[in-house]
């Protein structure tokens, strides 16, 4: 499918490509289709818009109110995504009869993604934050327990015929893949509650917000729409996750790319369209990027199936990604805590239940977590300051010294060891080997080899913290021992005390 037809189609329902003359789509190597800017465009100006009853979702697609609000709910079809997932299946099942057709056919079908990975690809990323959150499993349990029951139960909107093609585990899969890598929240506009769709189906409340005037900037009046990652958490039983009402498939607005801190345009808000407006001049030949929210290579391989690769601040420094992470468990901190008191489970128990962390997280900018500081401390207590500490309920301050130094240091030498690499991660980026090497590969080392730099940046400022105490300690017994010798060589009988 050319972008030409999908511009045709999108204009032919409605939606506007507001200035031709400044942008239009093209493939970008190595990142798909994405928008670059014909001429210099200013800050604030309107690129496209999209009707709302254009976006794809529980609300839009016809199919919640042709199984019924009741059969919607009671096959779970109202939690997580398996809803939405059904209305894209549907939709696409449908053909040319469906609005979205031209739209849906104009979407990849393979991802770079993890969850599409081969077991020898997957162990590549063994110690990484991507492995234990692929959720494949957890989307097999909802295709099982939720679709294929909604789907044998009304042979009239899913014919036995098209269920291996269109309903298959596969496709499931594939339509997920879409909604991780392309899907907008985007709430109902205020006194459009009730409308297509399952009526007010988990809506959250919307915002007021002015409507747009003609003579001011839009991006002013307009609230932005998130893109998914910034909105949206996987987990169902997440109190704070989003209605599944508000997950939307945006056409054109998706094929903008992102890159970690370049955005220069975003979707917001009006009562019946979305518009994509830029949020920064953006100078003639450059891309024209969307945000995803700026988020670590691990999220973003796993969402997307790409990483980003630009220059990191000191004290880390290099090509990687800023907004990468490393997720450190409270167990290897309490594997490598020398002392084993009795009271240790005790200890962890109570950590869990006041500060409700499990997990330490450090940036790229190699700072200890106060938590993680904090953590080491109570673990390394007396019998004597653990009792009283539990007995005030006060979590130990986030204090460092040699011992928690010590603690800490080893916690990060211990969780390096998670990695699986032999050889050196750097050598194997160098572009002789690199260009050898398999994509999944080479994004599984950049994942790991930035969250491996992290632990060691973390490392080296431990070590140098270390340092730091000690040699206050020896300054400060030097004067002590300075004082204490001043004070025996001084001449006796001088002293005020003598002279008395
Ligand atoms: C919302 S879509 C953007 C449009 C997409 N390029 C297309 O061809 O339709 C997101 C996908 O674009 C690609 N992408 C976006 N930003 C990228 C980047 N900085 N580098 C590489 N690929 C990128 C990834 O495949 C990602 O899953």
């Amino acid at each position: 499918m050319t972008s030409d037809n999908l511009i045709d189609w999108f204009r032919s329902k409605n939606g506007a490509l507001l200035d031709t003359s400044s942008m239009e789509f093209q493939e970008f190597p190595g990142q798909g289709r994405g928008a670059i800017a014909l001429k210099d465009i200013p800050e604030g100006h309107a690129l496209f818009t999209i009707p709302r009853d254009l976006t794809l979702s529980t609300r839009t697609s016809a199919l919640p109110s042709r199984l019924g609000k009741e059969a919607w709910t009671q096959f779970g079809l109202d939690k997580g995504w398996a809803g939405l997932i059904l209305c894209m299946m549907w939709e696409e099942a449908q053909g040319s009869a469906s609005q979205w057709s031209t739209y849906l056919s104009s979407l990849p079908l393979a991802f770079d993604t993890p969850m599409f990975w081969s077991e020898e690809d997957l162990k590549e990323l063994t110690g990484t934050a991507v492995v234990d959150k692929i959720g494949k499993e957890d989307a097999e349990r909802d295709y099982n327990e939720k679709v294929v029951p909604a789907i044998s139960s009304r042979a009239d909107l899913f014919p036995e015929s098209v269920r291996q093609h269109h309903y298959s585990l596969e496709r499931y899969h594939i339509m997920g893949s879409l909604i991780l890598s392309r899907s907008f929240h985007v709430e109902l506009w205020a006194g459009d509650e009730g409308q297509a769709g399952v009526e007010g189906a988990d809506a959250m409340d919307v915002d007021s917000v002015p409507q747009e005037t003609e003579d001011k900037n839009p991006a002013d009046e307009t609230e932005p729409t998130e893109n998914i990652l910034d909105a949206i958490s996987d987990g169902e039983d997440d109190e704070d996750a989003e209605s599944p009402a508000d997950v939307a498939m945006v056409p054109i607005a998706d094929m903008l790319n992102a890159r970690y801190g370049s955005e220069n345009a975003k979707l917001f808000y009006e009562p019946t369209e979305l518009r994509m407006v830029t949020t920064k001049p953006v100078r003639a030949g450059e891309q024209i990027w969307n945000t995803y929210g700026d988020p670590p290579n691990s999220d973003l391989l796993r969402r997307y199936g790409h990483v980003d690769l630009v220059s990191v601040p000191e004290p880390m420094g290099g090509i990687g990604n800023p907004a990468d992470i490393v997720e450190i468990r409270g167990d290897v901190a309490v594997a490598v805590a020398t002392n084993d008191p009795a009271s240790l489970e005790e200890r962890v128990d109570w950590w869990l239940e006041n500060a409700d962390d499990d997990t330490f997280v450090v940036g790229t900018d190699c700072e200890l977590p106060e938590e993680l500081v904090s953590f080491v401390r109570l673990l390394l207590m007396s019998t004597e300051e653990w009792e009283n500490s539990s007995r005030k309920s006060k979590l130990p301050k986030p204090k460092v010294d040699i011992a928690v130094l010590d603690v800490i240091e080893r916690t990060l030498t211990k969780r390096m060891e998670d990695y699986p690499s032999t050889i050196e991660d750097e050598a194997l980026l160098k572009p002789e080997i690199a260009s050898n090497t398999t994509l999944n590969k080479k994004h599984a080392v950049i994942v790991r080899l930035g969250e491996k730099k992290i632990l060691r940046g973390t490392r080296s400022q431990v070590r140098a913290m270390k340092e730091a105490i000690r040699l206050s300690n020896t300054q400060s017994s030097a004067k002590d021992k300075k004082r204490a010798r001043e004070a025996e060589s001084s001449p006796r009988g001088k002293g005020k005390k003598s002279r008395r």
